[in-house]
């Protein structure tokens, strides 16, 4: 039923007028050369040459605009080909080897202002919130090599990124007369000509140190996990908490290094420094070895080993350890120390050992010197960063090493994800009013589309700049498979052994990349309206996530799962979109783009920092809408919901027939029995070929033994309907998040919600906000819920009361038509797209509905199995899901597939 239909832009307007579109990628006249070698951090939208803008906000440009899918639909998707992001800011760092960028894109709320919202705000008290100081959007990181600063300079303009800014509004392309862009790194004061002449703008140059701090301090604030240990080859992400960061000590290795005592924004002092650093190293490798770039002598020492150079403590102790003062055998006791006594020359070294001992020396020297002043200021954390580093896992090794070592474990060398960036970010920060340093961690999500960068290293890959450039993109990487390095995986990286790093490497493969164990660099998404749900009973001690993926057996497990469930996904997405030529071949790009993810982190599980399981099953739902799926599940979800709806009215009619007691039983085995409706289950898929619909959902109904897996259901009992003459008052309001379309709402949830009602509690029904497999979104469920209420009075008066119904045509066989009074039905999006849930992160509109619940449903084996099984609330939870995966089943509850779990958790 999707096809494409071209529409007249009167007509198109009229639409985007009732839904604010999100439109990802414009393909604006960008003037992509295919043979530049950028490694770009997202499709970055290029600049149509229609952009229109009048005061501080972007207009739409609706110029080529045609609708996607059935025009009939309510809210159709709207292609605007020529609409771009309003860029902003952009900040440089451009240092002697790379420039690097950290603009922003911007975008108007996204969300759609329909009938729900806008009676809901009302209901909630969000109409007069305060607007947010900054709008959402989306902060990219890119780099270039600075010899190569024409291509930056062509990226810059292609994007017209120089012309962008709050301040400034321009139509045609042209920098206002003092467009300035911030800077630091020498490069600022080198190359301020060069952007005159070619961008007509200004350097506006800012002090590095500052630019360090003020990036250092809003990573480690901002976003969770960025800083990690690395020990014998071997990754921890450590979460500081925001008030407990300084004093730290920030260790920039560049050509010489700096030691900077940070004591808070803004407040640092440089309070030592070592003049051997990246500079030594490249220049004492580049003469002994006659290497010709930094990467090249780095990649060599990949290969080297270092004992034929080093005098090592076994050397001296004829292969013993020191044991009394603690030096093993393979310690460096001289970094060159070997070549003293063998007759040799230069020549006769192998350039790879020679690399590996200097990169060791220094290292170990920087790691020793660092220690000694922390030491000095009671500093109990150094973090270490700039562009020697490069996420070089030897250089990380040995530094960690030298640290650990020096302070009987006591200090802990960090590392951080971005921290090729910060001088970059710091600029960016430098900008006034942009309110970036008033986000906070929650409102931040990071995201990894194709293309994405990682930090350090060589800089691969094409620049995508559109939709169609990313699929052929994925295309080319078909063919030339692991030639083609980005943003595709690597080989593994070198593990270390022995005392960190000072050992021969286990790992040596002669494809072995300098730069394979560096992080990916997201884009971050910036969200002002996230919030943390405020009935969490802890949110430091929260975390979403069930199953510890750091278990290696099990992150490899869950990613065959992922893998294994493609093609069926795939054609599933193909399909949504009407089987087209177009949808294949996003479709197979889809697939590829998503197995390249998969692949970089079967062989680098930390490559794009802390993953747990929500992370992995997000990434799949929002590597689909990259590639412009916007509901896989489309249709079938359609077809369920129809089919559960001619079955609700008999519901109803046996539910009502029944004592209030077996009553409550029955919602609650209904809703478990119902949860089999899940095409994101390999095991419940293959069940469909076997039956209808209603005829699954009545076997799993009959299948119901009580007593469950987990069942509290008497606890539940004893709460709603009270023991003996003790009766308790009604909850006062219940957040119910639902899961799936189908059965699982219309003949699982509603009914629940109903009987919740019936008893005067009100009901906040808790849907996605973007689709993701077959669950149900918050804006599906008005229409879902106005044909339920046709069968049902309760339905019927409280969708009235909750403003879910003011126009819905109701023709229900009740007489009594007038709006009796009703405790109100709501529903809410909860801000995610994702079958998990993560509760530190969610709507306003969730939030705000929050405050006066006493009651939370959480239901399904996304948002109460694999997060959120562990979380404890403020208020009474209930906690309903079906196992549908036996691994799952054994491991958490010691069990079996399609057990289910009935966790009731009274008010903490
Ligand atoms: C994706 C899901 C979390 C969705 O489950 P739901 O929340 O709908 O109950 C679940 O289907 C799942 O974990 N699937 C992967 C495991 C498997 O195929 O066995
Ligand atoms: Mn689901």
């Amino acid at each position: 039923m999707a096809g494409s239909v071209q529409k007249d832009q009167q007509q198109v307007l009229g639409i985007i007028e009732q839904q604010t579109f999100h439109k990802e990628e414009s393909e604006g006249n960008n003037n992509n050369n295919t043979t530049r070698t950028l490694l770009e951090s997202d499709m970055a939208p290029t600049q149509g040459n229609s952009i229109h803008r009048s005061g501080s906000r972007p207009q739409l440009d609706v110029s080529k605009a045609e609708i996607q899918g059935n025009v009939e639909e309510k809210y159709p998707t709207i292609l605007l080909p020529n609409q771009s992001d309003d860029l902003s800011h952009l900040a440089l760092d451009i240092g002697g080897s790379l420039i690097k960028l950290v603009y922003f894109s911007r975008h108007e709320d996204q969300s759609a202002d329909d009938k729900r919202k806008r009676s809901l705000k009302e209901r909630l008290g969000l109409s007069n919130r305060r607007s947010y100081p900054i709008l959402g959007g989306r902060l990219h990181f890119v780099k270039f090599e600075t010899r190569k600063i024409n291509e930056c300079l062509d990226f810059i303009h292609s994007k017209q990124l120089h012309c962008g800014g709050l301040e400034s509004h321009y139509s045609d392309g042209v920098p206002d007369q003092n467009g300035i862009i911030k800077a630091t790194g020498g490069g600022a004061y080198k190359y301020a000509d060069l952007f005159k002449e070619r961008l007509g703008v200004s350097l506006d140059k800012e002090d590095e140190m500052d630019c360090l701090v003020a990036g250092a301090n809003f990573l480690l604030k901002a976003i969770r996990h960025e800083a990690f240990t690395h020990m014998e080859g071997h990754k921890e992400f450590v979460q500081i908490e925001p008030n407990d960061l300084f004093p730290y000590l920030l260790v920039n290795i560049g050509s010489g290094v700096s030691m900077i005592k940070v004591d808070g924004d803004g407040k640092f002092e440089r309070v030592s420094g070592t003049n051997v650093g990246g500079g030594t190293y490249w220049g004492l490798g580049r003469l002994l070895t006659k290497c010709k770039s930094f990467d090249e002598l780095l990649e060599l020492s990949q290969k080297g080993d270092n004992r034929t150079m080093d005098m090592l403590v076994g050397d001296i102790y004829g292969g013993l350890d020191y044991s009394k003062i603690g030096l093993s055998a393979s310690t460096i006791a001289s970094s060159f120390g070997k070549t003293i006594s063998e007759k040799k020359e230069l020549e006769e070294y192998r350039p790879e050992d020679i690399s590996l001992s200097l990169l060791r020396m220094i290292s170990y020297n920087i790691g020793q010197i660092a220690y000694l002043n922390a030491l000095r200021f009671r500093l109990k954390r150094i973090f270490f960063g700039g562009f020697f580093i490069r996420g070089h896992a030897y250089t990380m090794d040995t530094i960690s090493f030298a640290v650990h070592f020096w302070s009987n474990g006591e200090a802990q060398a960090m590392f951080l994800r971005h921290e090729g960036f910060l001088g970059a970010l710091g600029a960016f920060m430098s900008y006034e009013k942009h309110g970036l340093d008033d986000l906070m961690v929650h409102q931040l999500v990071e995201r990894f589309p194709m293309g994405a960068p990682y930090t350090g290293g060589k800089i691969h890959g094409p620049p995508l700049g559109d939709l169609n450039e990313k699929i052929s993109w994925m295309e080319k990487f078909l063919q030339k498979g692991t030639e083609i390095t980005a943003p595709v995986p690597m080989t593994p990286p070198a593990g270390t052994t022995g005392l960190g790093g000072f050992e021969v490497p286990l790992s040596k493969g002669s494809t072995l990349r300098s730069d394979a164990s560096a992080l990916n660099v997201g884009v971050l998404h910036l969200v002002p309206t996230l919030e943390v749900f405020p009935l969490l009973a802890d949110p430091k001690l929260y975390e979403p996530n069930t199953i510890d993926l750091s278990n290696h057996s099990e992150f490899e497990y869950w990613l065959t799962i992922l893998s294994e469930h493609l093609p069926d996904l795939v054609d599933k997405a193909v399909a949504s979109e009407g089987g087209t030529d177009d949808a294949k071949r996003r479709g197979d790009a889809f697939a590829r783009a998503f197995s390249a993810h998969l692949v970089r982190l079967m062989e680098e599980p930390s490559a794009y920092g802390k993953l747990g399981l929500a992370n992995l099953l997000e990434m799949r739902e929002e590597c689909l809408r990259e590639f412009q799926f916007v509901d896989a599940y489309r249709s079938i979800k359609q077809r369920e919901n129809e089919a559960s709806l001619a079955v609700l009215p008999d519901l109803l009619v046996e539910l009502d027939s029944m004592d209030e007691e077996s009553k409550l039983l029955t919602l609650i085995e209904g809703v478990l029995a119902a949860n089999i409706f899940d095409w994101g289950s390999r095991a419940c898929v293959d069940l469909y070929h076997k039956g209808t619909i209603i005829e699954i959902y009545r076997m799993s109904r009959n299948k119901m033994r009580r007593p469950w897996r987990v069942d509290d259901f008497d606890d539940f009992k004893k709460r709603m309907l009270g023991s003996g003459d003790k009766k308790k008052p009604s909850h006062k309001r219940a957040l119910l998040f639902v899961d799936n379309s189908g059965a699982d709402i219309v003949l699982g949830m509603l009914p629940l919600a109903r009987e919740l009602l019936r008893r005067g509690t009100e009901v906040v029904l808790v849907a996605n906000s973007l689709p993701a497999l077959n669950d149900v979104t918050a804006m599906e469920l008005p229409d879902i819920v106005a044909e339920a209420a046709k069968h049902c009075d309760i339905l019927r008066r409280a969708a009235e009361a909750g403003g879910l119904l003011v126009d819905a045509m109701i023709n229900t066989s009740d007489s009594s038509k007038e709006n009796s009074s009703s405790v109100p039905l709501m529903v809410v999006e909860n801000g995610c797209g994702s079958p998990c849930i993560d509760l530190r992160q969610v709507s306003s509109e969730l939030a705000a509905a929050a405050k006066d619940a006493d009651l939370i449903i959480l239901e399904g084996m996304g948002r109460a199995l694999h997060t959120n099984l562990n979380a404890r609330f403020k208020c009474d939870a209930l906690k309903l899901a079906m196992v549908k995966n036996q691994r799952l089943a054994e491991k958490l509850v010691k069990g079996n597939i399609y057990d289910c779990i009935c966790k009731y958790e009274p008010a903490s």
